[in-house]
Parts: C-alpha cells; sequence; structure tokens
C-alpha cells in the first residue's frame, strides 16, 4: 500500500544573494511496512525534502498525498499521519525528566487520559528506556536522547515515521540501538523514511533508497538491486606476473592496478559487461596472461561514492 507520493518536487530558496534550488525535480514513493532511505551528500536536499513532506517548509511546486490525501488540500489532515525526528536536540526538554517529557509532549500533541497512558508504556519499552524514566533529560547520553526523542515522536501511533538524520553524532551502540527500532518499527506495519550519510546504517536496514545530489535523483531503486547491478560490473582481474611499463601504463587507463604475490591486480568498474570481452581480448593482443577473475565485492558506499561522487551511471 502507498503510503507517501511526492510528485515533482521542487524547492528554491531565495536569499539576499542568491537563489538555490534545493531540491530540483524529485518523486517517489514509501510503502507500508518499508524502511525507505534518502541517502545523499552534504546539501544534496534531503531535509528540504523531508520539510516538504512536513509542510515546514512550502515547495514551489509538485505535489505530495500521504496516506491518499493530498497535502497542500487538506494539510491537518495529511499531517495527522505523520510524526516526525529532526536533527538536533530541539525535540526534547532538558529540564525534564524522561516520563515528564513524554506525558508534556503527550498533551500537546491533545493526547491523553489512558490512551496516552498506555502509549507511554509501549513507546518507552520499545526504546529502551523504561529505567531512565525518572532521569533529566539533559543528564542522559546524546543516544538515550535521541531514543527518547524517538519515543516521543511516537507517541501518536502513525504510519509514517520521518526521521532526519537519526544516526548523526551517536556512537557505535546507540546507533546500532536505533537501528533496532527502526526495524521493529518497519515490522510493525509503518513507513519509515530517514534521510542519513550514514551509509552502514542505509546497507543495514533499507529496503529502498534514493540517492540524491545537487536536487535530483541519482537513483532510486531497492537496496539489493542497486548493490547487485554495481557488483555485477565491478571486476578484480588477476594477471600473471608483473608486465612491462608500457603494458602497466596501458592497464592503468582501466582502473585501479597494485601487485600482489609477484602477480598485478586490476580493479575495474564497467558501464557494460560487453567492455569485459573487449578488455580480454585486448590482453590476448597483449600477450597478458589472465589468472584470475572475480566480482568486487561491494558495499553500499562503493555504490554511492561511484554514483554520487564519480557521477558513474548504473
Ligand atoms: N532556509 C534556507 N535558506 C537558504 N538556503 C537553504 C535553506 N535551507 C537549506 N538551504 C540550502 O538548500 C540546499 C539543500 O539543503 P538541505 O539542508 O536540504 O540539504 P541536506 O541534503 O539535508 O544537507 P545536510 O545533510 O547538510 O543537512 C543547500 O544548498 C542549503 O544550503
Amino acid at each position: 500500500m502507498e503510503t507517501l507520493k511526492v510528485k515533482n518536487l521542487k524547492k528554491i530558496y531565495k536569499t539576499k544573494k542568491k537563489v538555490i534550488e534545493a531540491v530540483k525535480n524529485i518523486s517517489f514513493s514509501t510503502y507500508k511496512g518499508e524502511i525507505f532511505a534518502i541517502l545523499g551528500p552534504n546539501g544534496a536536499g534531503k531535509t528540504t525534502t523531508i520539510k516538504s513532506i512536513l509542510r515546514l517548509v512550502i515547495p514551489e511546486d509538485g505535489e505530495i498525498s500521504v496516506m491518499g490525501i493530498n497535502l497542500k488540500k487538506h494539510p491537518k489532515k495529511a499531517l495527522e499521519n505523520m510524526s516526525a525526528v529532526l536533527e538536533g536536540n530541539r525535540n526534547i526538554h532538558w529540564r525534564l525528566t524522561v516520563m515528564e517529557n513524554l506525558k508534556y509532549f503527550g498533551y500537546i500533541r491533545g493526547l491523553g487520559g489512558k490512551y496516552l497512558k498506555n502509549r507511554i508504556n509501549e513507546v518507552i519499552e520499545l526504546v529502551e528506556l523504561s529505567h531512565k524514566k525518572k532521569e533529566l533529560a539533559g543528564k542522559l547520553s546524546r543516544g538515550m536522547q535521541q531514543r527518547l526523542a524517538i519515543a516521543i515522536a511516537l507517541l501518536p501511533d502513525t504510519p509514517i515515521v520521518l526521521l532526519d538524520e537519526p544516526t548523526l553524532g551517536l556512537d557505535v551502540e546507540s546507533t546500532i540501538k536505533v537501528r533496532e527500532i527502526l526495524k521493529k518499527l518497519s515490522e510493525n506495519g509503518k513507513t519509515v523514511l530517514l534521510s542519513s550519510h550514514d551509509m552502514h546504517l542505509v546497507e543495514s536496514i533499507a529496503d529502498r533508497v534514493m540517492i540524491i545530489n545537487d536536487g535530483k535523483i541519482v537513483a532510486y531503486d531497492k537496496k539489493d538491486n542497486l548493490l547487485n547491478a554495481f557488483r555485477k560490473k565491478a571486476y578484480k582481474i588477476t594477471i600473471t606476473g608483473i608486465p612491462d611499463k608500457n603494458k602497466l601504463s596501458y592497464l592503468q587507463m582501466y582502473g585501479n592496478v597494485y601487485h600482489e604475490d609477484g602477480d598485478t591486480t586490476l580493479e575495474i568498474q564497467l558501464e557494460d559487461i560487453k567492455e569485459l570481452y573487449e578488455i580480454f581480448d585486448k590482453f590476448k593482443e597483449m600477450e597478458l596472461e589472465l589468472k584470475h577473475l572475480e566480482s568486487i565485492m561491494v558495499n553500499f558506499e562503493k555504490v554511492f561514492v561511484s554514483l554520487v561522487q564519480r557521477g558513474k551511471n548504473l
């Protein structure tokens, strides 16, 4: 079931000095029970996309619907279906305890009575902060504060949860905890939309990924498809021995060359698998002996760097 639909989103910021096209023309959908990650370098437009969905910024163009409800026409109704954890610590009150924070923000959101009491117990357990109920939020570790912010956002039990850089600045242990929480949310049928720089987070939990750069979509697919497409085109070729300088510089035109156990290894990325056969023909011609061929192990970081920083297409 489609939960969010974003079509041709455009957002321009105008400052005195310049006009910034933060989001140029972005379209995507999210579905029930999935973790959808927006990945991109600094300034790519991730936060702007999330804020547009939450109507915290008003886009110049595009259509957004939330659970089938048009956000522009029925903002209140559409927004009721989403909760969000934005960057920074402003989501919690440092001078209130964990419990007080949950009650306070629950009341602000119009929740109360039995529902709020039960829901507080559920979310506090989910984020594993039951043992810190009476602790001042300001005294918690950064990771626990983030878990509290997530718990607060979850109080209204909405079908969609948006998180901007949920693991930014967290240590490894807290990152793993947040990862587990997000996984549980998706297993419970929620749509989890997150933005991140954190390749490990995306690799470990995202179902689908949208990579954006400079306000535009660079890739939009299932995470496994992105990894597989890349895997098919990245190879490590070992050549027997160490060829002369001329042949070495020829190899270097193709990619990264290094020596290992008296042999020579070439790492290449191909646009098309056909190129591999052309390379083998050329090797024959140059009397280079092919010893071994294997696909390179790829992680998401490699996919990301290749797509964004080198501007290569899969
Ligand atoms: N309020 C604003 N006024 C002017 N320009 C802005 C504003 N907010 C964002 N921008 C600019 O819009 C572009 C996209 O910013 P955005 O914060 O959406 O990117 P991001 O991918 O979330 O990056 P980061 O990871 O650094 O937060 C950047 O060039 C940024 O400088």
